[in-house]
């Protein structure tokens, strides 16, 4: 037995204050009495959702998982409930929700943990999906620093590479953009065509995040939008885009810059548009996560439809899964919905990387299609 099993936490809780613990005590009544607006009234209050009884362990999630109410089982999370508290028998929220058979309560709870999680992975950057690499693969600024290699390799294959040093600081290429993509980005934007302007407006208006070998915005171009906004700001790509006639394209607007600077440059009334895809390079999950948080402000509606590349964590199967899940909690959370496809990919990466290193090595792509939700 450890010091820690000795600890009495009853002092401790008699020295909380008393109307926090009489606060406490009308929550769990609440819970108790399945009296759902005194439950969200006790939690605006101010009542602590986290704290536990001590006679029994229970806290307001324990209570709302015994109820089985999906909406007390939110409100107590969203009120700061403790996902993983344990009681004095050892059973969290969720081993009574799966105790009563509860999928419903049971999904909430472990989305809570899976979200805090890996929240908390990402910051104290033990995550598999941050990228802790000073190299230009890694770090923004170095890439945007780093020149590019726009060629073929020995199968023919079109790369835009950029060089870095590995660990024992040989040098070596990474693609930043691979010709054997090419199948993911068709079905990227078969899928995303099915996209529809609002009423009233005519014409597809398309905005693509990083150009690379140009691959999406030379499929694009098919749909014949009114409006194709490339945001793009590595000066080699530029320069690329320059030399293959991009810059001149009837309908095509090249905005040069970090889609960080360019798009936070435009008010709450800005630009909206039909079809949004992301594709960066040397950007983690953070990035990412900081893109979805302006869907709801650049999408044009309902009918609007977004995707990413979504190649986070695809060096491993389980981080892939995680990164995958992720991404479609944190884009539920902005009020959009995804749908996944597969699109295997086995072949195509077997036999793509030469003398580049490896950045996908799981058999299948999850295609991720969001919109927003009506309303
Ligand atoms: C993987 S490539 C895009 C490939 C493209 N989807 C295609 O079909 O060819 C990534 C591109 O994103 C650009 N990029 C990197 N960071 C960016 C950022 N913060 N904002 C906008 N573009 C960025 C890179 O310069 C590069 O051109």
């Amino acid at each position: 037995m450890s010091d820690a099993d000795n600890l009495d936490f009853s002092s401790a809780t008699d020295a909380l204050p008393p109307e926090l613990l009489e606060s406490a005590a009308v929550l769990h009544s609440a819970l108790l009495a399945h009296d759902l607006p005194a439950v969200k009234a006790a939690l605006a209050d101010g009542a602590p959702a986290w704290y536990q009884s001590p006679d029994s362990g229970w806290g307001a999630l324990h209570y709302a998982a015994e109820w089985g109410s999906e909406e007390a089982v939110r409100a107590v999370l969203e009120g700061g409930g403790v996902w993983n508290a344990v009681d004095n028998l050892g059973n969290t929220a969720g081993d009574i929700a799966i105790s009563r058979n509860e999928e419903g309560t049971y999904t909430l709870i472990r989305d809570a943990g899976l979200r805090s999680e890996l929240l908390l992975n990402l910051l104290a950057s033990h995550s598999a999906l941050k990228v802790l690499d000073p190299t230009p693969a890694g770090d923004l600024e170095s890439f945007l620093a780093s020149r590019l290699v726009y060629r073929q390799d020995g199968a023919g294959q079109e790369v835009c590479a950029v060089v870095v040093q590995d660990a024992d600081g040989r040098d070596v290429q990474v693609g930043v953009m691979m010709g054997w993509e090419r199948r993911i980005m068709e079905e990227t934007v078969h899928l995303l065509s099915e996209a529809e302007p609002p009423e009233g407006v005519d014409g597809l208006r398309v905005l693509n995040v990083g150009f690379g070998l140009g691959i999406i915005d030379s499929l694009f171009q098919a749909l014949s939008p009114t409006r194709h906004t490339i945001i793009e700001p590595h000066p080699d790509v530029l320069a690329h885009m320059q030399a293959t006639g991009w810059m001149g394209k009837k309908g095509v607007e090249v905005r040069r810059g970090k889609w960080q600077d360019v798009l936070s440059a435009q008010g709450e009334q800005g630009e909206r548009w039909d079809v949004v895809f992301f594709d960066t390079f040397s950007e983690d999950y953070a990035d990412l996560m900081e893109f979805f948080a302006l869907l709801p402000h650049i999408l044009s509606g309902p009918h609007a439809r977004f995707s990413f590349f979504n190649g986070l964590g695809a060096t491993n199967a389980l981080f892939y899964d995680v990164s995958t899940r992720l991404a479609e909690l944190h884009l539920a959370q902005l009020r959009i919905e995804t749908e996944w496809e597969d699109v295997w990919v086995e072949q195509d990466v077997r036999d793509a990387w030469e003398d580049t290193r490896s950045y996908f090595r799981v058999g299948w792509y999850r295609l991720p299609v969001g919109r927003l939700r009506a309303g």
